[in-house]
């Protein structure tokens, strides 16, 4: 399979090999159709209408006969305007990378981390591309709506597309083979040329000061992975396992009829290592990351539009989600209780959801597992909470939250781990004082590194591994024991009730 990218030549010497000629020769015959039309149009009253039927037809099929070219249009959204087309995306990376050295006029961006320079095709830009011996011609233009200044709606937006046109002769070739190799030369340079990021979700306002909520994003560069994460190895590698397995599992999803996604929610105490966690997945499985800011969402409506707009292979994240909506007290006040009737229950979701402007939790628990939810597909649903209980058991259930993952106090073999990352030591006298004051006591992965953080740039390796266990050793003893914190949290859960 050959394929060589060409800029495009003067009017009348394109394609060696096809001699026929190209697009932009056919202006003349262009506007001597739209003058035959214009006399058309003068005499057709003039005609009788049963003639009508056999000129049109005889006219495009003349049409046909002198302009032999074919065009396809890929326009860059379909339908509503909800997500960009995926065949759009793919043209635009394989134009990028075949046009920057041929095209002549180039539009010059920073990449999306503002790291290099990107040239692409510019609007209204050709490109040749010969693939097999046949000469197609892309074009990248776009259409603005008219608006009219005194509307009171906003205006209507640029609408960009690209034209592909070739001769009639050739249409096998284009339809099969040459579409399909544009599209996975393009999607193998979009993964290529890929950066890593992390998106959240931010106010915009239109030149009507209209707010609207679109994903803005940095490129993603926590460092974190599995191997810098404490917690127990048998554990840490269940997880790992799982994750590579869905990764794996596309063709597995598509057999037994789900949407490929997964839901993990991670719980635990703060400062056990919950953020740190959804990092360690994004590296392992080279996925973006949405930290969605659920609180920022004005309703349900708006949190569908940005599920939407989500990638595939990519982490949505909401932390901390007891604090982000009140989800559990909402549903049970307002839902019948256990034995009301289907219809009592149907009229409490719906008040719930016509209550104003708001995310409530079926359009949650819509976003998770509803028919919009299959939309990309190669996601996992990541929610945080310090505090499982408060969460309503819907929102928790296997099938939506397939995984639950307890990160706890700072167990000896997590701590093992940080010593080695942090002071690069497996073994010190101090370690037997220290496991066993973590049988005994209770201290967070958080409180821990902070400890074995160097503690001065010029001592010597040794002194600082020493102040280091040291004054982990002292932060143990000051931690409060493990049947302390027992009762603590059992007065809170009882505090809470009480209130
Ligand atoms: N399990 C862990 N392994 C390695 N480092 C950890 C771990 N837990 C916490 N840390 C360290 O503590 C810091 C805080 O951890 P992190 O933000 O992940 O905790 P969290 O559970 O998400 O806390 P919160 O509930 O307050 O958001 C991290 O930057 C990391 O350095």
């Amino acid at each position: 399979m050959t394929h060589v990218a060409q800029g495009s030549e003067p009017l009348g010497r394109r394609g060696e090999r096809d001699v026929t000629m190209a697009p932009e020769s056919w202006a003349g015959v262009g506007s001597a159709v739209a003058s035959l039309m214009f006399l058309w149009a003068v005499v057709r009253p003039y005609f009788p209408s049963h003639l009508h039927i056999y000129l049109s037809t005889y006219t495009s099929k003349l049409v046909g006969l002198v302009y032999p070219y074919i065009e396809i249009t890929f326009a860059e959204y379909a339908g509503e305007r909800l997500k960009r087309s995926d065949a759009y995306i793919a043209i635009e990376a394989y134009l990028g990378a075949t046009s920057s050295d041929r095209a002549k006029r180039l539009k010059g961006e920073t990449d999306r981390d503002g790291s290099q320079l990107v040239l692409s095709m510019d609007e209204y830009e050709e490109v040749t591309d010969d693939f097999q011996g046949a000469r197609v011609w892309w074009t990248s233009s776009k259409t603005t709506p008219k608006s009219h200044s005194f509307s009171i709606y906003p205006a209507p937006e640029e609408r960009r597309f690209y034209r592909l046109t070739f001769h009639r002769r050739h249409r096998k070739l284009i339809h099969g083979s040459y579409l399909c190799h544009v599209m996975e030369e393009g999607k193998a340079i979009g993964v290529s040329k890929r950066q890593r990021k992390l998106y959240t979700n931010n106010p915009n306002y239109d030149r009507f000061e209209h707010k609207q909520l679109v994903w803005s994003h940095v490129p993603f560069e926590h460092p974190a992975t599995f191997d810098t994460l404490a917690m127990e190895p048998d554990k840490k590698q269940d997880i790992i396992q799982d994750l590579l397995a869905f990764r794996e599992s596309k063709e597995y999803y598509a057999r037994i009829g789900k949407p490929w996604k997964r839901g993990y929610l991670l719980y635990g105490p703060p400062g056990t290592g919950k953020s740190t966690m959804i990092s360690a997945m994004a590296n392992l499985l080279d996925y973006d990351v949405y930290d969605l800011e659920l609180t920022a969402v004005k309703d349900n409506t708006a949190l569908r539009k940005l599920l939407i707009e989500t990638t595939s292979k990519s982490i949505i994240v909401i932390e901390d989600i007891d604090c982000s909506l009140d989800l559990s007290g909402k549903r049970k006040s307002e839902a019948p209780s256990e034995g009301g009737s289907e219809e009592d229950k149907k009229k409490a979701v719906m008040k719930e959801d016509k209550e104003g402007n708001k995310v409530t939790l079926s359009g949650l628990l819509n976003f998770i597992d509803g028919l919009w939810s299959a939309c990309g597909g190669e996601r996992l649903i990541v929610f945080t909470t310090n505090h499982v209980d408060k969460l309503d058991p819907a929102l928790i259930r296997r099938g939506r939250m397939d995984k639950h993952i307890e990160l706890s106090y700072c167990s000896f073999e997590g701590f093992q781990v940080l010593a080695r990352n942090y002071l690069g030591v497996g073994e010190h006298q101090l370690f037997e004082s220290i496991r066993r004051l973590m049988e005994e006591k209770q201290i967070t992965p958080a409180d821990v590194a902070e400890n074995l953080m160097r503690k001065s740039v010029g001592r010597a390796a040794e002194e600082n591994v020493e102040a280091c266990l040291q004054s982990l050793v002292k932060a143990l003893k000051e931690c409060r024991s493990k049947n302390e914190e027992e009762t603590a949290a059992a007065t809170e859960t009882q505090e809470a009730k009480e209130d």
